[in-house]
């Protein structure tokens, strides 16, 4: 654990910019968007359970600020993805849909308080809505993995 804190990408003072490479449509207003690593081999540090803050601009130009959990683990090198649900009027989702590949993200942390350490647990129950999948899905992956 201590290893992906140190070889990690992300900075939890400071903004850092990710390039978007791949941009995939999932449903009408769902998109997953995959960001290249500095190096094939670099992991994005991100313990599991928590969550990265996205910077961007709103339909007004205003700066905008939200959380989001990537789908994959520091088990993926040299890539992460971020799978986003796209509201009609959202102010990051603006963001997202005009985002285009070869763009780059501006992305802050870890963040949050919750860290599953795998096998802390022998059972989990989870209740999740929407892209509230999203963190679920992270650690359901630590599961299978
Ligand atoms: C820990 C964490 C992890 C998260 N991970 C993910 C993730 O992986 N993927 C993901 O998609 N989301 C995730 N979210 C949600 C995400 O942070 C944002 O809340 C979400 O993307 C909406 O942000 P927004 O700025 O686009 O919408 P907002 O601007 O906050 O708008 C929210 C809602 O209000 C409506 N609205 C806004 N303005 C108006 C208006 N003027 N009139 C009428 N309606 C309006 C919008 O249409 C939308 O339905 C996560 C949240 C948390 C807390």
């Amino acid at each position: 654990m201590l290893s992906y804190v140190l070889l990690g990408c992300l900075d939890p003072e400071n903004f850092r910019e990710f390039k978007l490479v791949k941009r995939q449509q999932l449903s009408h207003n769902v998109a997953k968007f995959t960001f290249e690593l500095p190096t094939p081999t670099s992991v994005l540090g991100l313990p599991i359970g928590q969550h990265i803050s996205c910077r961007g601009k709103d339909s007004q130009g205003e700066e905008v600020i939200k959380p989001y959990t990537p789908t994959t683990l520091d088990s993926d090198v040299g890539h992460f993805e971020l799978v986003i649900k796209m509201y009609p009027q959202g102010r990051m989702s603006h963001h997202f849909r005009e985002l285009r590949v070869g763009d780059y993200l501006a992305v802050k942390g870890p963040k949050g308080r919750f860290r599953y350490q795998p096998g802390q647990v022998r059972a989990f129950g989870m209740i999740a809505g929407g892209s509230g999948i999203t963190p679920m899905f992270q650690v359901c992956q630590s599961f299978v993995n």
